[in-house]
């Protein structure tokens, strides 16, 4: 795109969605244009911010016993079919390859909308013993899943591009749910790297994924008030081990079935930080995750103009060197228009130097996310830089975090349950029937999004549809 057609004005974020919209294309991030529904294409900025979002999570995964390994795309018909429940949750949504070439398949392959029936006919092979546990392998593909409901970019595709998914398999059920326990604590950690606070809670049994024991789900608050599901973890029990035959011998030397986890997370985690964090002049990014996390702008009079590129080129050299990712701008754009590229792409921290800067042997800090200006000494600049990214992230989560609290409240009656979640998500007593629950949703026209992990359940209420006495409340939202 030429510099010129990206001086257009983005909307105010008050304007979510089309500040959403207009933000994936003026910071080049996604191109919505391919000319298949629920397709996009990644541009190369865009990309560098899911390889290095991607890069924590493959890092935290690693760091905890996965190992990552690759599955094939197509599943046969026959396999796909085996578990009624998971049929019933994604028949409508699976896409079919029904031809090689002009020839007509004898078995119909579908296009994996996530991968357990991929996998476990594998992991029944592989698994034998006791031994061999717990396994936990997980992958990082593309999945597609025909989603009727109104598609987005980063948020609703029907291809999946980023779809990390973890699939485990346990001796007994309650190895299995410590491993949901400790899915949910790397996945908060996941989300802290990005700055991204999160709610945590367990999804109502009508809401579960398809042949799973139980859910547990991270949401986070988008600017908007709805909520993102932005990481799933499922309890399966020994469903698929009985639908895939997955069995282990135990250490009694009988056959016993397995018990299985799995959890992902996809590129909503990339919606989620984006539109967390942007502000009215762009994105605004982690440094952590930033393409460009220092973008240095040369100071140009005619008097000492080679002294100061001189002086920014070493700059840049001796931060490449720290492993920080610097780019110079020296074209010839004004440097209000400067300001407004590198803005727009989020880039944490802008360097200013111009010859006064020099005599003084310091550069100008401009930092994205406050604005604030600081004069910085050359003498130890990678410190200084390092230690600036630090205090971004920790003043990004902080201001996160503050307004996901502001935006949980906490309501004794359905009207007020109503009105609140228009800004918000909303708390209201349930006695945990699901017909009180989904009478819930009928009076509210808004889902149960789950039941808190961390509950206080500490005084007695009333279930505000048939008034027996409770001690839990559970979250109500407009959900994405
Ligand atoms: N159409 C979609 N576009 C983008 N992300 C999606 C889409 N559908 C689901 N996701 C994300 O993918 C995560 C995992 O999907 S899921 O259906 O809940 N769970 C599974 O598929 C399990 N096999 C765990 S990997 C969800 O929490 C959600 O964040
Ligand atoms: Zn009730």
């Amino acid at each position: 795109m030429a510099e010129s057609e990206k001086e257009a004005a983005l909307s105010p974020k008050e304007e979510f969605s089309e500040w959403y919209n207009e933000l994936l294309w003026m910071a080049e991030i996604m191109d919505v244009r391919y000319p298949v529904k629920g397709l996009y294409v990644w541009y190369p900025f865009g990309f560098a911010i899911r390889r290095n979002t991607y890069n924590i999570i493959r890092e935290i995964l690693d760091n905890s016993g996965h190992q990552e390994a690759l599955f094939p795309l197509l599943i046969p018909e026959n396999e796909f079919m085996k578990e009624a429940e998971h049929i019933k949750g994604f028949e409508d949504e699976v896409y079919w390859v029904t031809h090689g070439g002009r020839d007509p398949l004898d078995i119909p392959l579908a296009l994996r909308p996530t991968s357990e029936t991929a996998i476990y006919p594998m992991y029944k092979m592989w698994v034998r013993s006791h031994a061999d546990f717990p396994v936990k392998i997980y992958q990082i593909v593309n999945t597609f899943r025909y989603e009727t409901k109104h598609t987005r970019p980063l948020i609703r595709l029907r291809e999946i591009t980023s779809f990390k998914e973890a699939h485990t398999v346990h001796a007994t059920w309650e190895d299995a749910e410590a491993q949901v326990k400790e899915a949910i604590r790397l996945y908060t950690e996941i989300y802290r790297r990005l700055a991204v606070p999160v709610l945590r809670s367990r999804r109502p049994d009508w809401d579960k994924f398809p042949g799973a024991d139980y859910t547990d789900a991270l949401d986070a608050i988008m600017p908007d008030g709805k909520t993102l599901q932005i990481g799933t973890v499922h309890h399966l029990g020994d469903n698929f081990a009985k639908t895939f035959d997955i069995k282990y011998e135990a250490p009694d030397g009988e056959q016993r079935y397995a018990y299985q986890t799995c959890y992902g997370i996809s590129e909503r985690s990339i919606a989620a930080t984006i539109s967390i964090h942007g502000d009215d002049k762009g994105l605004v990014l982690p440094p952590e995750i930033a393409p460009v996390q220092v973008v240095i702008i040369p100071i140009i009079f005619k008097k000492g103009a080679e002294e100061v590129l001189a002086a920014c080129k070493d700059v840049k050299e001796r931060l490449t060197k720290a492993g920080i990712r610097v780019e110079i701008d020296a074209s010839d754009l004004r440097p209000g228009a400067k300001y407004y590229k590198w803005e727009m792409k989020g880039v944490p921290l802008r360097l200013e130097i111009g010859p006064r800067d020099l005599q003084n042997n310091v550069a100008v800090a401009v930092r994205r996310d406050t604005g604030e200006k600081e004069q910085i000494p050359l003498s130890d600049i990678e410190t200084r830089v390092s230690s600036k990214f630090e205090a971004i992230h920790e003043s990004l989560y902080q201001k996160a975090k503050t307004e996901l609290e502001n935006r949980v409240f906490d309501c004794d009656e359905l009207e007020e349950v109503k009105e609140k979640i228009q800004m918000g998500v909303a708390t209201i007593p349930w006695c945990g029937k699901r017909e009180c629950g989904l009478a819930m949703e009928d009076v509210i026209g808004a889902g149960i999004l789950g039941i808190p992990l961390e509950q206080k359940r500490d005084r007695k209420e009333k279930c505000p549809i048939c008034g027996e006495e409770t001690e839990t409340r559970v979250y109500v939202a407009r959900t994405y």
